[in-house]
């Protein structure tokens, strides 16, 4: 998970960058909107590879796919720890779940 909170501080420095200096810079100078485009497109191509069973793309595919979502919440200043906690959020609430499930 330090890979990612890294990758999305890197991000967060390219937002300053000049866009001539590093695709992330340029990419996000393209807007917010251009970045979720992206980020669909990477997924396409991910589904794709998981639809073939080609297991090595897949792992380069997934690893562009959570690229391009770090760069799609930072164009919109979502922060990986907001997403984090959501995902805690749930895992308390499964948890929950399941003791009513059990009781
Ligand atoms: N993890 C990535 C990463 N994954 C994918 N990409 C880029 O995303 C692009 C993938 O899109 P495509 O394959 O569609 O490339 P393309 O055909 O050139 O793009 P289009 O013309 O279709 O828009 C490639 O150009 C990759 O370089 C990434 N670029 C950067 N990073 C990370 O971001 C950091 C900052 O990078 P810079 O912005 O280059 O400094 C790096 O240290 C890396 O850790």
């Amino acid at each position: 998970m330090d890979i990612l909170k890294t990758l999305e501080a890197t991000i967060e420095a390219r937002k300053s960058a000049d866009p001539d200096s590093s695709w992330t810079a340029k990419l996000l100078s393209k807007g917010p909107e251009k970045c979720a485009e992206k980020f669909g497109e990477e997924a396409i191509e991910a589904i794709i590879a998981a639809a073939k069973n080609d297991r090595e793309n897949l792992t380069y595919e997934a690893a562009d796919v959570l690229y391009h979502l770090l760069v799609m919440l930072a164009a919109r200043d979502v922060a990986l720890d907001d997403v984090l906690t959501e995902l805690a959020r749930r895992q308390g609430l499964s948890g929950i779940a399941e003791k009513e499930a059990r009781s």
